[in-house]
């Protein structure tokens, strides 16, 4: 029957664009001649056996055959793009569908060809140290340090100012390490996390164990001390009245929980540097978190909360965060005086309930009265807008979303909500039209995100949108609105204009939506669209791997796709906005969220520019890498092996949060369907004039409404 479709596709052609398991669909098999003919009526879907890994080339000619088409001979399913492979198993590594570190080996060698900076190849080497993507990193390491340490001599002779230097490799390959380690350190992280990898000799890893700790009492005390006064002259009446209840928390000595509520452009962040100078510049360490990427981006010394505090993925009311007690992460907990947690309302409550039990474990051994208050006594101020999108929770209703939300904890008790209401983007220095323009929409937005707009049935209302922000009497409506998000696309696309892109996106309520508004635009762009294929696997620990083998079969993995996890087949071009879903090294503006803009395309490495952040131009080598996705819905436990990125001409609400843009296009072919989503939408720009929206009826028609949802609930406990 096999042999007999490569038969069929010598002699037909209708076949040739189908795969072996598409093929029933066109052609039936008769049995007792052995041949494939032309399909008359019917319609029929081909399944192949199952083969388990261990069957060796037939497992990897089984994975080619859900992937090639039109083979006449065997030659053909193992040629990809024109090169003929000598086994199944390197065709299947040509393509991406093998989880080797080889592929690592080759990406550092690819990104050396391209002949950039030594110093990217070694950031390249520790983003895969992060990830954990290779599973042996010293193989990765010995094969490669030469690459790794190409400019070590240089540097060298340059820092002792003798050209006649002479180091030996062992020398070299030390202090390559000790660059690697740096990078690991400033993120958190050491070679001694990996047990495999050798340690640089010498004085860089003495230090280790309290890099936490001094990365966060090496701030510039002097110039603090300037920086608190000048922002304490520049507070407002009610900034001042939260700043001065803080402080006087922290000299009472008993600790403090707070929230700081206000709409954007309140002046949080203004806050939060305020706090940080006045405790910094005492020597006091203070911890700067934020639920998003993005958000944590703007905070001095910002990390996100998931990576600062070691919260699991996968969390419940009982979970601790991965801190041991006499680690250095234990160590800056126990010193830690201030922390600030801005866009709390989206992270779900158990994460803060998990980091107050894993303080109090941690305290209770220094101070016993450390477990009787919350946080073991450090002050926690959080900060954000509960009218924007809530925790996610996988299936969760309305109801299991408040009783996500941080206010639904019991902890909430002990906070004490701190206000701020006037907005400090819209200062009269605008002209006096554009000021009113300004407070209109201000108000207009306010009104949405409290559900204040349109008649309310069940916390969802159907709102009129205002003219000037409506795409309307079009022939093609989709077609505006691109042409108002991205303006000569194509000349800008051209020039590289990284201005340009940083500050324009559509969004979209769903996946699907998004990625056909992102396959739209890139077809406008010319040059190689090249895609890859993600190497996907059901992981080895889940319990029921045995039995679930057969049925999650790669093909059937290669189907799931998810918010957070790039797709199976990634399609790219030199030019396309992409989002980094991963954070990759933080303390260089890389994390998830971050946005890019794809410069060159290897085989197993891609070469982007960073769009948005505070290194924006700074150019990033991005290695695939293994994500586990923590949807709940999943039957099983699945890895995939993929690079961590997503087009982001468009890109759905839930991920556009946090993001300060200049023009914006909203597409709503479908109502939104949680709290917040249009308030999040909406205020991603800073006027309406940088917004225009196209929402479409139930047929498909321009209509100038929308559904607006708001869970007036979790309101109540602000008071
Ligand atoms: N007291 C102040 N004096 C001068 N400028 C201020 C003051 N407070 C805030 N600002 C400025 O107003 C703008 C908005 O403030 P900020 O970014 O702190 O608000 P936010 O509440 O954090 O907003 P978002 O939630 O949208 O991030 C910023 O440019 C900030 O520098």
């Amino acid at each position: 029957m096999f042999e007999a479709w490569m038969e069929a596709n010598r002699k037909y052609d209708d076949g040739r664009n189908l795969t072996y398991s598409e093929f029933p669909t066109k052609f039936v098999y008769n049995e007792g001649t052995h041949e494939w003919t032309k399909r008359k009526k019917g319609f029929a879907v081909g399944r192949i056996n199952h083969v388990p890994p261990g069957a060796g080339d037939d497992f990897y000619l089984r994975i080619l055959l859900n992937f090639q088409k039109g083979c006449k001979c065997y030659e053909d399913i193992r040629t990809i793009n024109g090169v003929k492979y000598p086994n199944f198993k390197d065709a299947c590594y040509s393509l991406g569908l093998l989880d080797d570190d080889k592929e690592y080996i080759d990406a550092i060698k690819e990104a050396n060809l391209w002949g950039g900076s030594t110093y990217y190849l070694r950031q390249l080497f520790a983003s895969l140290l992060f990830s954990n993507s290779m599973s042996r990193p010293e193989f990765v390491w010995e094969s490669c340090w030469k690459l790794l340490s190409d400019d070590i001599l240089h540097h060298q002779k340059k820092v002792i100012g003798r050209q006649d230097l002479i180091m030996s490799d062992e020398e070299i390959k030390n202090n390559a390490l000790a660059e690697v380690e740096r990078i690991l350190q400033s993120n958190g992280r050491s070679l001694k996390d990996y047990p495999t990898m050798p340690v640089p000799t010498g004085v860089l890893l003495s230090n280790v164990h309290n890099k936490l700790v001094l990365d966060e009492l090496s701030y510039d005390r002097a110039s603090l001390i300037k920086q608190h006064e000048e922002y304490l002259s520049c507070l407002t009446a009610e900034q001042r009245n939260v700043y001065d209840r803080i402080m006087t928390a922290a000299s009472d000595n008993k600790g403090g929980l707070f929230f700081l509520y206000g709409f954007g452009g309140t002046g949080k962040t203004f806050i939060w540097k305020t706090l940080s100078a006045a405790f910094r510049s005492k020597g006091e360490i203070v911890l700067n978190v934020a639920s998003s990427g993005i958000a944590a981006l703007l905070l001095p010394g910002g990390r996100t909360a998931h990576s600062r505090f070691a919260i699991p993925i996968e969390i419940n009311e009982k979970s601790t965060c991965n801190i041991k007690m006499d680690s250095p992460q234990a160590e800056l907990l126990s010193k830690t005086r201030l922390i600030i947690w801005d866009e709390a309302p989206m992270t779900h409550r158990f994460c803060f309930e998990a980091l107050d039990r894993t303080i109090s474990d941690i305290l209770k051994f220094s101070n016993s009265n450390c477990s009787k208050v919350p946080f073991g006594g450090i002050i926690v101020v959080l900060g954000g807008d509960f009218r924007q999108i809530l925790p996610v929770v996988p299936y969760g209703g309305r109801q299991e979303i408040v009783k996500a939300t941080i206010n639904s904890s019991d902890l909430w008790d002990s906070y004490e909500v701190l206000t701020l209401t006037r907005n400090m983007r819209l200062q009269p220095s605008s002209l006096n039209q554009d000021l009113t323009d300004l407070r209109e929409f201000s108000d207009w937005l306010l009104k949405i995100g409290n559900g204040e707009v349109g008649e309310d049935v069940d916390g969802e209302a159907i709102i009129e949108i205002p003219n000037e922000m409506l795409i309307k009497d079009s022939e093609n409506g989709l077609a505006d609105l691109v042409d108002f998000a991205y303006p000569n696309f194509l000349e800008k696309i051209k020039t590289n204009d990284l201005a340009f892109f940083q500050e324009r996106a559509i969004l979209s309520p769903t996946l699907n939506d998004v990625a056909m508004l992102n396959d739209h635009l890139m077809s406008f762009i010319l040059g190689e669209e090249r895609s890859y294929l993600s190497s996907d696997s059901i992981c080895k620990d889940d319990i029921s791997f045995q039995n679930d083998e057969e049925t999650y079969s790669p093909e059937v993995l290669n189907t799931f796709t998810g918010s957070g996890l790039p797709n199976h087949k990634l399609n790219f071009k030199v030019g396309v906005p992409v989002m980094l879903l991963r954070n990759i090294d933080q303390s260089n503006g890389l994390c998830n969220g971050t946005r890019l803009l794809i410069t060159k395309m290897g085989n197993h490495v891609i070469e982007a520019k960073i769009l948005s952040g505070n290194n924006i131009g700074q150019i990033v080598l991005i290695p695939r890498m293994i994500m586990t996705p923590s949807n709940h819905s999943l039957p099983i436990k699945f890895q995939r092996r993929q690079f961590p990125l997503v087009r982001c001409f468009a890109m759905t609400i839930n991920k556009s949060q946090g993001q300060t843009l200049s023009h914006v296009g909203i597409y709503l072919p479908r109502p939104i369907f949680s709290h917040g989503q249009l308030y999040v939408a909406l205020s991603r720009v800073r006027s309406k004039q940088g917004l225009k929206i196209l929402s479409l009826d139930n047929e498909g028609q321009i209509s100038n409404k929308t559904t607006n949802i708001v869970f007036k609930e979790v309101f109540h406990r602000l008071a």
